[in-house]
């Protein structure tokens, strides 16, 4: 279904912001037609999905707030897909992570 050009418009492409729509509220509880459903759906729906999402993002934002992120000289960030045992980038990612000293502290 996530391949499914029917479903998806160019399915192949990275295009995130094709989640942007209405206002950023995309459905992912399968109420409004069944699309994307990464916690299930129906009766059997993952019952702690606001808390999984809760927990994401909490984690994602202090990942970003703590720390720069940039690529190691040499290895630029490529989001080419290459086809191995699963599908992988094209660059193995690496990162360098360094504390951010320009936070607010609260
Ligand atoms: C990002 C995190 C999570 C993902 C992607 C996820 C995904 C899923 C999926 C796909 C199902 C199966 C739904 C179905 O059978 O249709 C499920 C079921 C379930 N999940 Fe999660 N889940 C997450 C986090 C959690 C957390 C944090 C908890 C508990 C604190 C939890 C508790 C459960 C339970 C109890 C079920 C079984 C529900 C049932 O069979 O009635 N999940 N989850």
């Amino acid at each position: 279904m996530g391949l499914d050009p029917k479903v998806w418009e160019d399915p192949m492409e990275f295009k995130p912001e094709r989640f942007l729509v209405n206002n950023g509220v995309f459905d992912i509880t399968g109420r409004k037609g069944i699309k994307m459903m990464p916690f299930g759906a129906g009766k059997r729906m993952c019952p702690a999905y606001t808390l999984g999402l809760l927990h994401l993002e909490y984690s994602v934002a202090n990942l970003i707030w703590y720390f720069n992120w940039t690529p190691p000289d040499g290895h630029d960030v490529d989001l080419t897909e290459k086809a191995e045992f699963t599908i992988v980038m094209m660059n193995p990612l690496q990162a360098k992570i360094s504390a951010r000293t320009d936070k607010i502290t609260t």
